[in-house]
């Protein structure tokens, strides 16, 4: 029990890292409050929300894993390196597929119930 609350404590720290020095980092949570506070204003279903989480958690989690891979990176290639620059760029890209696909997913659950308030509240 005692490990297991450590580890927790180490995975907050690495929760923690992320957030206080990748600004991308930042942005995804500041997206993802955002998008909650707007999903409880439309009273959005509960498929909808889980879609929506799931959306989001992934793009949370792919930076995540995208800074884990550029410290590694770092720390064992500081000199360029092709290999370096792939792993970096192949990080990079599924933070970038997992942030696209959030758009589209957001704009499929959240669209039409906003276009819907928009219109009602300009008759
Ligand atoms: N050791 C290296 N060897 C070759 N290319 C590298 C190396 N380090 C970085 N690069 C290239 O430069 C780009 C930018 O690298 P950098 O370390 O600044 O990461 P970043 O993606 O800008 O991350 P951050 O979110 O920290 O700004 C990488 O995506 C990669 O294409």
């Amino acid at each position: 029990m005692k490990k297991f609350i450590r580890s927790l404590g180490f995975a907050w720290a690495g929760i923690a890292f992320a957030v206080q020095n990748e600004r991308h980092m930042r942005i995804h949570v500041l997206v993802a409050a955002a998008v909650i506070l707007l999903g409880a204003f439309l009273s959005l279903t509960g498929v909808e929300w889980v879609m929506l989480l799931l959306t989001m958690a992934l793009v949370i989690v792919a930076e995540m894993v995208n800074t884990a891979v550029e410290k590694v990176v770092d720390l064992a290639s500081p000199e360029r390196h092709a290999l370096a620059k792939t792993a970096k760029d192949v990080a990079a890209g599924a933070v970038l597929l997992a942030a696209c696909f959030a758009v589209f997913i957001g704009f499929i659950i959240l669209g039409p119930p906003l276009w819907h308030v928009i219109t009602a509240g300009s008759q």
